[in-house]
């Protein structure tokens, strides 16, 4: 990476302004997922054993500019000191005289936590005196938030403009897996994509099919495709003012030499809900009045023999309605393949292809799971993240 690290500059009793992705689920009042937690662990605690003040920030859903109480980081503060195993001191702002004040009382190797940065307006607008007011508070910046890089806000970026600005080692490694990917990967390169819609998968294919060697398609967004083969598919979702662009997918990829898997087979239901009936149907009958809402078996069996003859795999967007058990077996036997893959080095993309690995218990058979949905996409799509170009080049 051309981007400096932590590991490039002195830390030493300077305060740092570390922001973190905490932006995690909540259940009660309580973090009910502490993965985007765990995986900053490895950079707070390169800060503290180097002696610095490390000053935390993150957001926590999108309070739009406002305080709101549910979203506060107190419970983040907690569950991230029970994971260090040390006080982590937690503010009620985030900057300020008083905030100041307590991070002159903070020792070398401490741990300090601001509240939620998006209860300011001026976050989310990259305001540049509230840019300023947190650059007021540190020595040097650290964005360690990969998935929070594709927004262009005060913490992520506005703040790079006033302090020396590096990134930590979770965006270091999230961006040395994903830009190899794209860069110089090992081949055969598959691309998984699934999840709902064609729209919002646009810009990822167009990219992707310029680099991989097999292209699969799965989840709701598949229709689309199967209707430009030429099949009805009855009520499952359609995206008609996308399938000429869909048809023009798979002839680009038919000119690269791209190998395109589409369903061969779907599980079809007459009603969106776990107690449907249902029934497997090959692609190209799907009844009129029943939707697909997962792939079948035997394009399971097709996917997972492309991922077992893989060097590399990226995968973005289930298969399907992966959160109803009754649609949940595509999904599954995708996370399965990859999980058994032994000589396949398997990328999953964050967002729901993230939960459903970890729901299926395969998350410690992946090589690396990104803890970014929005910003791991827009880096497959190509876009530079403006999180990621703030940072000082090497
Ligand atoms: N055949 C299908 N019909 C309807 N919905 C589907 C189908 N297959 C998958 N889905 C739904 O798609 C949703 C996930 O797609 P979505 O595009 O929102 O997320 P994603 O691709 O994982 O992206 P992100 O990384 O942003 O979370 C899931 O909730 C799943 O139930
Ligand atoms: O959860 C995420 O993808 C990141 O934390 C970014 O959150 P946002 O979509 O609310 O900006």
């Amino acid at each position: 990476m051309n981007k400096k690290s932590v590991r490039d500059i002195e830390v030493n009793g300077k305060r740092v302004f570390c922001r973190v992705d905490f932006n995690v689920p909540m259940k009660d009042g309580a973090v009910s997922d502490d993965t985007r937690i765990r995986a900053a662990l490895p950079t707070i605690q390169f800060l503290t054993e180097k002696g610095a003040k490390v000053i935390l920030a993150s957001h926590l859903g999108r309070p739009k500019g406002e305080v709101v109480e549910e979203m506060r980081l107190t419970a983040v503060a907690g569950r991230l000191s029970e994971l260090l195993g040390k006080e982590v001191h937690k503010t009620d702002e985030a900057y300020g005289d008083s905030v100041k004040q307590k991070i002159e009382e903070l020792n070398q190797g401490d741990v300090l936590l601001l509240e939620n940065v998006r209860f300011y307006p001026g976050e989310e607008k990259n305001d540049s005196e509230l840019a300023k007011s947190f650059a007021e508070l540190a020595d040097i910046y650290v964005n360690d938030a990969f998935g929070a890089a594709h927004r262009a806000h005060a913490s992520t970026e506005g703040i790079a403009n006033y302090l020396p600005a590096v990134s930590g080692l979770l965006m270091e490694k999230e961006l040395e897996v994903l830009g190899k990917a794209l860069s110089n990967p090992d081949r055969p390169f598959t691309a998984i994509i699934g999840g709902a819609k064609v729209k919002d998968k646009i810009g990822v294919i167009e990219n992707l099919l310029e680099k991989v060697d097999n292209l699969i398609i799965g989840g709701g967004l598949a229709y689309t495709f199967v209707k430009a083969q030429g099949h009805e598919v009855g009520k499952s979702l359609l995206e008609e003012d996308k399938v000429d662009l869909a048809r023009s997918f798979m002839e680009k990829a038919k000119e690269k030499g791209v190998k395109f898997y589409m369903p061969v087979d779907a599980v079809v239901a007459d009603d969106f809900s776990n107690d449907a009936n249902t029934k497997v149907v090959a692609i190209d009958s799907i009844p009129f009045d029943w939707e697909a809402l997962d792939i079948g078996p035997e394009t399971s069996k097709l996917y997972s023999d492309v991922i077992a003859n893989s060097k590399l795999v990226i995968w973005n967007g289930p298969m399907g309605v992966f959160e109803l058990e009754a649609f949940a077996n595509g999904t599954k036997s995708v996370a399965q393949a990859l999980a058994n893959a032994e000589n396949t080095y398997t990328v999953i993309g964050g967002g729901d292809s993230a939960a459903a690995v970890e729901k299926f218990n395969y998350a410690e058979k992946m090589d690396h799971i990104s803890t970014g949905g929005g910003a791991s996409l827009e880096f497959m799509e190509g876009k530079a993240l403006p999180g990621v170009v703030a940072l000082n080049d090497r």
